[in-house]
């Protein structure tokens, strides 16, 4: 039988996953698969809490009967695992994300997470961070004037727009510019130039955040490292 590497991935996380714990839910396909897995336990008596990282995601985990938090509730650094997907991971797991548009939330919830697990397959997996588009959350208030900020640092922005005529509105209301900075050697200093943007509110490098990667394979197989040590 066919294994599906992302439903492997999200699951091995979900292991994880105690009683008492404040969990951060993540975004997208492979996420997707943590939370129907956790929505699981918590029909067979698991007790935890948790917070979305988006509308879609909050959406899921209602319907699963996932007990949410709101965010304004939770003291800094609170939350006690967020599982979450990603765009690209490198040696170091730094990442990109955002390729399904919650990066601002996301990163949000990971900088109060004590531990930010992702979940992956091994397509994610790369030497250095660069091939997938970097979004990039602008405001659309003067988006064209911030698009051609990312272009003269070399961006080369695209507007994520939906069914090639609307631009994508986030969750927060603003706009996502996918940027081409080709290969990202110094993803700390690129994340901290592009925020120092007016414009931009956020973007997808997440350096030094992610505490352990689990890929699935399609053989079945896991892969898990951790960013100080590996294994696997
Ligand atoms: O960052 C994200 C959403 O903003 C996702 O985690 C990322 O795009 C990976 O998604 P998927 O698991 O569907 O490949």
């Amino acid at each position: 039988m066919a294994v599906d590497p992302k439903r492997l991935a999200g699951e091995e996380a979900v292991k994880l996953v105690e009683d008492g714990m404040l969990v951060g839910l993540g975004t997208g396909s492979t996420a997707y698969w943590a939370i129907v897995d956790i929505g699981r336990r918590v029909k067979e008596g698991l007790k935890i809490t948790a917070v979305p990282t988006s509308i879609r995601s909050e959406e899921l985990a209602v319907s699963l009967g996932i007990p949410l938090v709101p965010l304004d509730d939770v003291p800094p650094g609170g939350i006690d695992l967020t599982i979450d997907g990603a765009d690209e991971a490198d040696g170091e797991l730094n990442l990109i994300k955002g390729g399904g548009g919650a990066l601002l939330r996301e990163k949000i919830i990971a900088a109060h997470s004590k531990r930010l697990v992702i979940v992956a397959d091994a397509s994610k997996e790369v030497e250095t961070l660069g091939t997938f588009p970097l979004p990039v959350e602008i405001v659309p208030f003067g988006f064209k004037l911030t698009m051609g900020r990312l272009e003269a640092l070399g961006g080369h922005p695209s507007l994520r727009l939906i069914q090639g005529e609307e631009p994508y509105v986030t969750d927060n209301g603003n706009y996502i510019a996918d940027c081409r900075f080709g290969v990202i050697a110094d993803a700390a200093a690129l994340e901290t130039t592009l925020n120092l943007l007016p414009g931009v509110v956020e973007n997808g490098l997440f350096v030094g955040m992610a505490e352990r990667l689990i890929l699935g394979r399609e053989d079945g197989t896991l892969s898990v490292r951790a960013r100080s040590a590996q294994s696997g």
